[in-house]
């Protein structure tokens, strides 16, 4: 029986607590969105097969996962329990929330944190979630066009509860983990650059930034 997807990349999303990683990947994965707040104490990750340059590409999608712990001094600390899949994630995705700046301050960390745990060719992106609460804005698109610059990474703006955006953070990311694994068979680079994605997408995003 022929092979229900052409390739199967692991993606995970991090981030502070409460910035929407969960929501993002159920608006991804079932097209739906739940306001109750339940912090992630283990959703499983989620699958959904999307088209990528004629290729069936089937993304599997997990949060990041943290458990509280008391260290030898007492001190609550809390570690991630998925350090594996951590090592095993072919993209990861950094979320901060529009309207919490401090979430947006720790993104810097989680740049730190994946490059101590993740691969080295791992391919990331940043998305600043909740752009649907405009009047509530924090943090500044500018801003965090700067820091994706800075990192080299793609950028949007999403909202999980509007759908605004989501699926194409998704498939631009499996689109670049996509091209990279096919110029590494080649041996040459087929990345466009950063952008060329921002003019031709643009229409799709609303009034969310897509940089
Ligand atoms: N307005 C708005 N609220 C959102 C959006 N995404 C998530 N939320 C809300 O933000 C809260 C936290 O969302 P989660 O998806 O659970 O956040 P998380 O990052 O997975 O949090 P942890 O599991 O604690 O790490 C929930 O109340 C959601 O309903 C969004 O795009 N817009």
């Amino acid at each position: 029986m022929a092979k229900a997807y052409d390739h199967l990349f692991k993606l995970l999303l991090i981030g502070d607590s409460g910035v929407g990683k969960t929501c993002l990947i159920i608006r991804f994965a079932e097209d739906n969105f739940n306001s109750t707040y339940i912090s992630t104490i283990g959703i499983d990750f989620k699958i959904r097969t999307v088209d990528i340059e004629g290729k069936k590409i089937k993304l599997q999608v997990c949060p990041e996962i943290f458990h509280f712990f008391r260290d030898t001094a007492g001190q609550e600390r809390f570690k991630t329990i998925t350090t594996a899949y951590y090592r095993g994630a072919m993209g990861i995705i950094l979320v901060y929330d529009i309207t919490d700046e401090k979430s947006f301050e720790n993104i810097q960390n989680w740049m730190k944190s994946i490059k101590e745990n993740a691969s080295a060719g791992v391919e990331r992106l940043l998305l600043g979630n909740k752009c649907d609460m405009e009047a509530k804005r924090k943090v500044q698109r500018e801003q965090a066009d700067k820091l994706a610059r800075e990192h080299g990474i793609r950028f949007f703006e999403t909202s999980a509860k509007s759908s605004t955006n989501v699926d194409e953070a998704f498939s631009s990311l499996a689109r670049d983990i996509l091209l990279k694994s096919g110029s590494r068979r080649s041996g040459n680079s087929n990345k466009p650059p950063i952008t060329e994605l921002k003019t031709s997408d643009k229409k799709n995003a609303s009034k969310c930034s897509l940089v």
